[in-house]
């Protein structure tokens, strides 16, 4: 999260992609799910819906007591307590007994069920989160971040927990819910119409407050989040604050965060008391109802009067114990989800978009062409780290022309890393800019500036699945063919060899050393079609002759190069070198060697 100034004026632009924090999604959600949601929950139960079946018949068996309650309540009084045949009242209680019994055991049998379907989609969401993570590494060499990565898990596994816990609560609340329906139609149709109407109005009213109950669970989230985010800047500046005597402008803008924060508690808290007039509606009215009608029903030989207390007995143990549950823990439950749900359907990318990435251009021989793109202009770039650091650039100006290849050298923690990061636009500069094609880097939709600048830090990225996989990361189109000569080119072939060819599997990526993982990030960089390439110590892990063997292949790669050099030969190769001192920064342009300008020259 990049830092912002401390003050209350107007607004910074705002980012063309925010990652953290979310924004609200465009369309109502449907019952508390966004469409993000909903399609990040069905791909996860998609491969359960055998368990989804079973769960739904052991819910059945489930519900045969709540259905069963008020027929045999009615028939024990009618035909036996009422009739003065207590022998046959308490036969047709046993019944009741035995149903209750039968249910139990479907519970136990619910447990395996469960485990069935919430343990997929806890390894789904995983996946799809991981995914994106690796390729955000691959992409753009950025480190995926402890702190959000075990935000993700924790997330996950909550999103499995609720889900677990709905699947518990909400599957006999609507099963209990139907049954006693059901019940009430039997006993008799004007009972079941009497409950029915206030009911489905009451099940409406709920499922608009659902909607609005998410979206305002979701604003307390984002509100907390600012809350931190702000008390974080105020810490990390406290010594400017101090300086500058802006305690109490500080403490205005972290009040003003947690008032906001407070706000959006309590519209939640309010909107949670609407649970009490749908319950009012859905169970009381039509007690009530019953109430009043059912004498004049009995009276008029309606229905009988041990009807009338069965279906008094489905309202009050199912219907109304149903509607408290529904509008209390399950709404709770189901609004969470969808909130969690979105937030990582905002990380993980979307089975039904994929990202689309263009085919890469190969030249006759088969190596990578990039696309037709001008120079990377750099400006007047200042960065610190955090608002009170002091500034690891500042004012640095240069412009490296497409098809430049360039040197960048200096002391260890001199900011040669800072640099390539600013130039790949992972970092927002604190003054100056990077631009790409006259466009701030920054700027660009993320999915553009991946297919225009790779980055590729030392620690190399390497996923379980075939060496194909990894190395057409970047160029899912490239051909066998293609990928084998890149190989070759980068000189990586000896160890595709070793492997096995491009089918062989990558197990567990920690079998091959630092150097081979280098190798295989550099040639999936090598297939991209980027028209520039920044190597961060990328071959720091190989031997000095295969250091120049890839060297010579990504300079003789239609496109810009610059190289973070860690040896001196590296800076030898180069026509021209950037020495950061700190200061002033210095660069120099020469006239390459006959021989190693033959080598650079594009192919
Ligand atoms: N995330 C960060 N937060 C705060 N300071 C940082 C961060 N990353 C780097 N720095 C600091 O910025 C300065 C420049 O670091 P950078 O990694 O860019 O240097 P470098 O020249 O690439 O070093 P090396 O050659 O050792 O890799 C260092 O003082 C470093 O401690």
């Amino acid at each position: 999260m990049h830092s912002r100034p401390l003050t209350g004026a107007a607004p910074e632009p705002a980012d063309p992609e925010p990652a953290a924090a979310a924004p609200r999604p465009r369309r109502t959600p449907r019952l508390g799910l966004t469409p993000t949601a909903a399609t990040l929950l069905t791909d996860g139960l998609h491969g359960s819906r055998r368990a989804l079946l079973r769960i739904a018949a052991l819910s059945a068996v489930e519900a045969a007591p709540a259905l069963a309650s008020g027929w045999v309540t009615a028939a024990a009084l009618d035909h036996g307590f009422l009739a003065h045949r207590p022998g046959t009242g308490l036969a047709w209680l046993g019944i009741l007994a035995l149903l209750y019994l039968v249910r139990a055991c479907a519970e136990r049998a619910m447990f395996d069920s469960l485990a069935a379907v919430v343990e997929p989609l806890r390894d789904h969401l995983t996946r799809r989160v991981v995914h994106n993570t690796l390729r955000q590494a691959t992409e753009l060499g950025r480190d995926p971040g402890t702190a959000s990565v075990s935000r993700l898990s924790s997330q996950i596994d909550a999103t499995r927990g609720l889900l677990a816990s709905l699947l518990r609560t909400a599957r006999p609340l609507a099963a209990t819910l139907l049954a006693a329906l059901v019940g009430l139609a039997g006993l008799d149709p004007l009972l079941a119409l009497l409950v029915l109407v206030p009911l489905t109005a009451a099940l409406a009213l709920f499922a608009r407050s659902m909607r609005r109950l998410t979206a305002l669970r979701r604003d307390t989230l984002l509100a907390s989040e600012e809350v931190a985010h702000q008390i974080g800047a105020v810490l990390g500046a406290a010594r400017d604050i101090t300086s500058l005597g802006a305690e109490e402008h500080a403490a205005a803008l972290v009040q003003a965060e947690s008032d906001r924060a407070r706000r959006a508690l309590l519209r939640v808290g309010r909107a949670v008391t609407l649970r009490i007039p749908v319950v009012l509606l859905g169970g009381y009215v039509p007690l009530l109802g019953l109430l009043l009608l059912g004498p004049h029903l009995v009276d008029g030989r309606t229905i009988t009067v041990g009807a009338l207390i069965g279906a008094a007995l489905y309202v009050a143990q199912s219907v109304v114990p149903a509607l408290q549950l529904l509008t209390g823990t399950v709404g709770g439950y189901w609004s969470q989800l969808g909130v969690l749900l979105h937030r990582l359907g905002e990380v993980a990318p979307q089975r039904s978009a994929p990202a689309r990435r263009e085919p890469p251009r190969t030249s006759p021989d088969g190596c990578a062409e990039p696309s037709p793109t001008p120079d990377l202009t750099v400006d007047r770039l200042c960065f610190a780290y955090g608002v009170g650091a002091a500034p690891v650039l500042r004012d640095l100006s240069l412009t490296v022309p497409y098809g430049d290849h360039l040197v960048i050298t200096g002391a260890s923690g001199i900011g040669k890393s800072t640099l390539a990061s600013l130039l790949a636009g992972l970092h927002e500069p604190t003054r100056g800019e990077v631009a790409f094609a006259g466009r701030r880097v920054t700027a660009l939709p993320q999915h553009t500036r991946t297919r225009l600048v790779v980055l590729v830090p030392q620690e190399a990225y390497v996923f379980p699945g075939t060496v194909r996989d990894n190395l057409r990361y970047l160029a899912p189109l490239a051909d066998d063919a293609a990928v084998v000569h890149a190989a070759r080119c980068v000189g990586l072939h000896p160890l595709l060899t070793r492997l096995g060819g491009l089918d062989a599997q990558v197990g567990d990526p920690a079998d091959l050393s630092s150097g081979e993982r280098q190798l295989l990030a550099l040639v999936r960089t090598y297939l991209s079609p980027a028209p520039v390439v920044i190597l961060d110590e990328a071959t720091a892990h190989l031997d000095p002759v295969a250091e120049e063997r890839a060297e010579r292949a990504f300079r003789a790669r239609p496109g810009t190069l610059i190289v973070i050099a860690h040896r001196a030969g590296s800076a030898a190769r180069a026509r021209r070198i950037l020495h950061l001192d700190g200061d002033t920064h210095r660069l120099t342009t020469r006239e390459l060697p006959p021989a190693l300008a033959r080598a650079a020259a594009p192919s």
